[in-house]
């Protein structure tokens, strides 16, 4: 099929005030064309893209956040001989194609916008007749295995056939920025394409625990934020990666062993608010989901997040395993998570599930947990 340029839409942008909705319709046309050489017109809750590369087009639509669904399409004139002519080509494209024969039960589907001397309903009566005479199929309103489309925008007229989903959600960056604690795992990656999903733009950090763990752990990172970076056009992921090893050694001198998770989950949730104060974001995401491994217990998660400075949002908190790995799958994250990184040697045997917030307080003294964190930001942005 020649088609010749893509239709797009958007849903909750749509529900938005005038004022937003406008904001929110040019950061999806800026995240567009940061990703795809195209022409962009926007009409009545509608992109028209005409982009330079079709196919590149339709595959990398399918990573915008904020559009809903899209459809290739061929554009004509609002005139009834054109409609005959494009629409009877179309008909013998969808043949070939072995989408419809005489035995096909079709629909056809109009949308109106303007003053036309027509309703909707004669112009889709008069592009069914079209279909009939070209291929003789049987007209089916209820239920059509093909349902072609009109959509009569004033003296402009589109056809298509297909909606292809979108991953909806909202624009990036129209909600602000979010700090993402990125481990190797399956679960952080998920979290972090959630709330880009929701809009937000994401500084990822990532703390390397040397000599606690080895290098394919970050490794591993950095394949992780490429492949969540597919989505991130407009808002291109930052990177931040602590060196954490001294801070580990040092809980683990100084505090209870059983308390070392804790204490790191602590540092990370401290480290990532300043992280956020640097990076001008207005919260923190992590991967946590109650109860799935020691440090995620409601008890270690009150007593780790208590003074942090800034929200933390665990979008994947009430999800269970599976259902994460299926959005893990989905986006691409999973095989990467899968690899082995070695793991974490920090780990006691028995790392504490039921965390007393006294004795939480009493290590993050005697750690000076604050000396810690200061000399990792120092670190991190020397001045
Ligand atoms: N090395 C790390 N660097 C950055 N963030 C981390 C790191 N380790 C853990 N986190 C953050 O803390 C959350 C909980 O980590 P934890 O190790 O308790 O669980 P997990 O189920 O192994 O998580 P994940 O699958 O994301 O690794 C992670 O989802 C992630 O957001």
């Amino acid at each position: 099929m020649e088609y010749d340029l893509i239709i797009g839409r958007y849903g909750e942008v749509g529900l938005k005030s005038p004022r937003v909705r406008g904001r929110f319709e040019r950061k999806l046309v800026s995240n567009i064309k940061a990703k795809l050489k195209c022409e962009i017109r926007v009409s009545q809750a509608r992109f028209y893209i005409s982009p330079e590369n079709f196919e590149e087009g339709l595959e990398k639509l399918d990573k915008i956040f904020g559009i809903v669904s899209y459809s290739p399409a061929i554009s004509l004139k609002t005139d009834l001989e054109e409609i005959d002519k494009y629409l009877t080509e179309y008909v013998g494209e969808l043949e070939k194609e072995g989408l419809i024969t005489s035995e096909t039960p079709f629909a056809i589907r109009c949308r109106r916008v303007g003053t036309h001397e027509m309703s909707s309903q004669e112009f889709a009566a008069y592009a069914g007749g079209v279909v009939i005479e070209k291929i003789g199929a049987p007209v089916n309103l209820s239920n059509p295995e093909i349902t072609i489309y009109l959509e009569v925008r004033e003296d402009e007229t589109y056809i298509y056939h297909k909606k292809i989903p979108g991953p909806g959600g909202l624009p990036l960056g129209s909600q602000g920025r979010l700090v993402a604690l990125i481990s190797s795992g399956i679960d952080s990656p998920v979290a972090a394409y959630l709330m880009m999903k929701r809009g937000c733009a994401v500084t990822a950090i990532h703390f390397n625990n040397d000599p606690f763990s080895g290098p394919q752990v970050t490794e591993n990172f950095n394949r992780l934020i490429d492949q969540l970076n597919e989505y991130s056009s407009g808002y291109p992921i930052r990177r931040k990666i602590v060196k954490y090893g001294e801070y580990l050694q040092k809980a683990k001198d100084e505090a209870p062993e059983k308390l070392t998770c804790v204490l790191c989950k602590s540092g990370m949730y401290k480290i990532a608010s300043e992280v956020a104060k640097k990076e001008k974001a207005l919260g923190i995401i992590d991967g946590s989901s109650v109860g799935q491994v020691a440090s995620q217990t409601l008890p270690n998660i009150l007593a780790t997040r208590e003074n942090a400075e800034f929200p933390i949002l665990s979008p994947l908190i009430g999800l269970d395993k599976v259902e994460i790995e299926k959005i893990a799958k989905k986006i691409g994250t999973f095989p990467i998570s899968e690899l082995n990184d070695g793991g974490c040697s920090a780990v006691p045997k028995y790392p504490e599930t039921n965390a007393d917030l006294g004795r939480v307080h009493e290590s993050i003294e005697a750690m000076d947990q604050d000396a810690e964190v200061k000399k990792v930001i120092d670190n991190l942005y020397p001045n």
